[in-house]
């Protein structure tokens, strides 16, 4: 038999199952899916089976060297969906296979020497000889680190024969296991034993006595480690288990990552709204019918309970669920939330786990001990056989995208899975993104409304307070005196504010404070961005490029200022401002160590604190019922940056983080600060309002041909010398340009924003079209020419549909 067998080197030239031959002691063992090691050019590589067959075109074939599963860890489904991803994203198939697995499983590889002559080797350099002898496994960068003065001999040596440099494949997953005792010998047995035994063997007769006193020996057991806490010495069973009267077994253990009991949660009473926006997913189920459902609710109206309820009908149908949730909002709240419904029947997986809890999450996957997975983006590719339910909340979320290779989009594999699945998808969303909201438009979604909170609980009220205004009477602080006031009052009532500063962003754009003019693109409608090293603005799309401004071009102020206010700043000012008041901050530097972010959400729950002050990741998923207040400090931080979802993403973000207040008994109130308060997406947040604000959106976009009405390609260049990068960029605009049709747009190629990254300059060209049949072909052409492989090689990649243009 001959294996198709992807190779784990994710290159172009490589990008090809290459055949290998069975041998005939893993005939019937290996199978697709499988991993296995083979020879590959002067190394052994890992590789990924995708295929057997009785006969290959190539003659002399080589033969796989060991399988390294048991069990494939693709199936059927997900070999296919690694092909199409790798079609669809233009990566290697191999990069797609690998991105479907825990990063546990990923190969790792060392190089070793060997000793192939040893008698020559003693004769030709016996130090080098008597040095590997000593050596158990020469590890070959430890001794490159370790011992460089003796590479040249070594090096002599390998050239002579006397040794050869081996690779090593390991498979870095560990299962864990424990030992388990049980007991092979009847009481009667143990009996015989004991009056055997001499008064020395103390130890030995308390462990015989503990048995004879357990009442059922045949079904006795137990974890060593517990028979030794329980006072039995770990020596003494030992022996008992050499004398065969006990049995000691390997048994293997999942890591539970979520040990604490959960309390059991019953289903809700739904509200009319929910009822409603529930019987078309159910229904969809029970006719096992792909749909793709776009679950628009406002904030607080209990997406979450329609999710938990749809679970519950797959579950009774014996499928299982992927339920997708941003990695930020994937908090301990969260997680309860689905396991005190489905309880032991729950995986999770974020990036918060260790590598081996991520790796016993996935086997209990794998071995259909959970039905249900929560996680972030790359639980998308969960080996569930037979899908009833795919679930993606906050569908809007960037995060889904991943940024670097495999490039895919979680939406896009989860509506290809549950197509072969013939079960629904649920996109959940307070702030659909423009491409979901138009695709339900068109009908190619099916929309469900909840246009209310749960129990006819009030949105919560929105003020916009004009910051320039309170420049022009001469208050500086990061605080307006309406903010100030409102959150002086919630000290006093002993309830709780939600500060929320957006830190990304800042100081990539030039602001008039007096005016809130920020400067833009002549020709395409984006701020342009401020470039430290040269001073200068420039566009990301097109290239166009000016002076940084002395004074604001409309109100001739002096006052253009780059952004930059951070959380501690503003932590500071509160402090001093309200020295009374208990502060938590959250970002990047107070929630760096593992658990400080559920550790201070749960202070902030447990109201250890008045005011919760953060950045991004407190926008979403908190649901604390003392919450009546809250601001947001800049609503502009996100407005200005150089790209086209920046509109989008502010009112997104306004609307969530305004949609923390007020979801419980008590009504809530919010306060946006602005530069822009006339805005469209500030005004529409502020209102609620996202009809109006696609409406607005989608006119926008429409006249400067962005997204969802054209798409866009971005290809990235880097390379350690500018000039080869520049001339790389040009040679591949001319291939577009001469290839592709002439509805379709070419801009570049430009120097994007970070001109340099880790000592590679970079460029970018941007390719935007409503058809064209040529494009995939041309990128692989791309692809094929300039993508080199090596350190201080031309690096391409290419990105479709990017999230992020920076
Ligand atoms: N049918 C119901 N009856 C009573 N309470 C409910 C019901 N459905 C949901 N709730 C409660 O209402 C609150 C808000 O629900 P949930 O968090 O699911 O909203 P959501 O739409 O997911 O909001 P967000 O988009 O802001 O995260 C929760 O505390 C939830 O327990
Ligand atoms: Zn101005
Ligand atoms: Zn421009």
């Amino acid at each position: 038999m001959i294996a198709e067998v992807y190779i784990d080197i994710p290159a172009n030239p490589v990008n090809k199952p290459f055949d290998y031959r069975i041998p005939e002691s893993l005939e019937g063992v290996v199978a697709p899916g499988m991993r296995v090691t083979v020879p590959f050019g002067r190394t052994r590589r890992l590789g990924f089976v995708t295929e057997l067959k009785e006969v290959s075109t190539f003659k002399k074939l080589k033969a796989i060297d060991s399988v390294e599963d048991h069990a494939p860890v693709l199936t059927q489904e997900l070999i296919d969906l690694g092909r199409w991803l790798a079609d669809s994203i233009l990566c290697p198939t191999v990069t797609a296979f690998q991105a479907m697995l825990p990063a546990a499983m990923k190969a790792e590889y060392k190089k070793i020497i060997k000793i192939e002559q040893p008698e020559q080797l003693k004769i030709e350099d016996a130090d080098l000889a008597s040095f590997f002898e000593t050596t158990k496994q020469p590890i070959w960068s430890e001794i490159v680190k370790s011992h460089s003065e003796l590479l040249k001999r070594i090096n002599r040596a390998i050239r002579q024969g006397s040794l050869s440099i081996h690779q090593l494949v390991r498979n870095q997953a560990t299962v864990k296991k424990v030992s388990v005792i049980s007991v092979c010998a009847t009481k009667e047995q143990l009996r015989l034993e004991l009056a055997k035994l001499d008064d020395r063997a103390k130890r030995q007769k308390e462990a015989l006595q503990f048995f004879i006193k357990q009442s059922d020996l045949s079904s006795f057991h137990s974890p060593i480690h517990a028979l030794v806490k329980d006072g039995l010495s770990r020596d003494a069973i030992t022996k008992l288990v050499d004398k065969g009267l006990l049995h000691l077994d390997q048994m293997e253990q999942f890591r539970d990552p979520y040990k604490h009991p959960v309390e059991q949660t019953k289903p809700l009473n739904l509200t009319d709204e929910q009822a409603k926006a529930l019987a078309p997913i159910l229904q969809s189920m029970n006719e096992n019918e792909h749909r793709v459902f776009l679950c628009h609710g406002v904030t607080g109206s209990g997406k979450t309970e329609i999710y938990l309820q749809s679970i519950q009908r797959v579950l009774e149908h014996k499928r299982q669920a992927i339920v997708l949730v941003p990695e930020i909002s994937l908090t301990p709240q969260m997680v309860l939330r689905f396991k005190g419904r489905f309880g032991d029947q729950v995986a999770v997986m974020h990036s918060g786990l260790s590598r081996g809890e991520k790796y016993d999450e996935w086997r209990k996957i794998r071995e259909e001990k959970v039905q249900v997975v929560v996680g972030a983006r790359s639980a998308i590719f969960a080996p569930f056989k037979k899908l009833g339910l795919i679930i993606i909340d906050e569908e809007h979320e960037s995060s889904y995208k991943q940024e670097d290779m495999p490039r895919y989009h979680a939406r896009d594999v989860a509506i290809h899975r549950a197509e072969k699945h013939h079960c629904p998808v649920v996109l959940g969303s307070a702030t659909p993104s423009l491409e979901s909201f138009a695709r339900a438009r068109k009908q190619v979604y099916t929309l469900l409304s909840l246009k209310e909170r749960v129990n006819h609980r009030p949105l919560p009220s929105v003020h916009i307070v004009d910051l320039r205004e309170e420049m022009r009477q001469g208050n500086h602080s990061v605080f307006s005196k309406e903010l100030l006031e409102k959150v002086k009052d919630r000290l006093q009532k002993n309830e709780q504010t939600v500060l929320f500063l957006n830190r990304r962003g800042y100081s990539t754009f030039v602001m008039c404070r007096s005016c809130g003019t920020v400067v833009k693109c002549p020709h395409c409608d984006i701020s342009l961005t401020y470039h430290r090293t040269q001073h200068s603005l420039r566009c990301h799309y097109c290239g166009y490029e000016q002076n940084v401004p002395a004074t604001c071009p409309t109100c001739d102020s002096d006052a253009m200022r780059f952004f930059g206010t951070g959380t501690q700043k503003v932590e500071a000012e509160l402090n001093r401002l309200l020295p009374e008041a208990r502060v938590i901050r959250m970002d990047v530097d107070t929630t760096r160590k593992k658990g400080s972010h559920e550790k201070l959400l749960r202070q902030f729950g447990e109201e250890k604190a008045d005011i919760l002050l953060g950045t991004q990741m407190i926008a979403k998923g908190l649901d604390f019922p003392k919450v009546t207040l809250v601001g947001v400090l800049a609503a502009d931080s996100l407005l200005h940056l150089s790209d086209f979802r920046a509109s989008e993403k502010t009112f997104q973000l306004i609307t969530q983080v305004s949609g923390r207040a007020g979801r419980h008994s008590l009504p809530g109130e919010v306060v946006i600060q602005s530069y822009t308060p006339d805005h469209y997406a500030v005004i529409d947040a502020a209102r609620h309002d996202y009809e109006s604000f696609y409406r607005e959106e989608m006119t926008i976009r429409h006249r400067w041909g962005y997204p969802p009405f054209f798409y866009l390609v971005l290809i990235s260049l880097t390379h350690p010398d500018p000039a080869k990068v520049a001339v790389a960029a040009d040679r591949i605009a001319a291939i577009l340009k001469n290839n592709l049709s002439d509805s379709t747009q070419i801009y570049g190629p430009v120097v994007p924003s970070v001109s340099k990254i880790k000592d590679r300059y970079r460029y970018q060209c941007m390719v935007k079209y409503k058809r064209e049949p040529a494009l995939v072909p041309v990128l692989h052409q791309i692809l094929q020419h300039f993508q080199e492989t090596g350190k201080d090689s031309l690096q391409v990649s290419i990105d479709l549909n990017p999230v992020a243009l920076m």
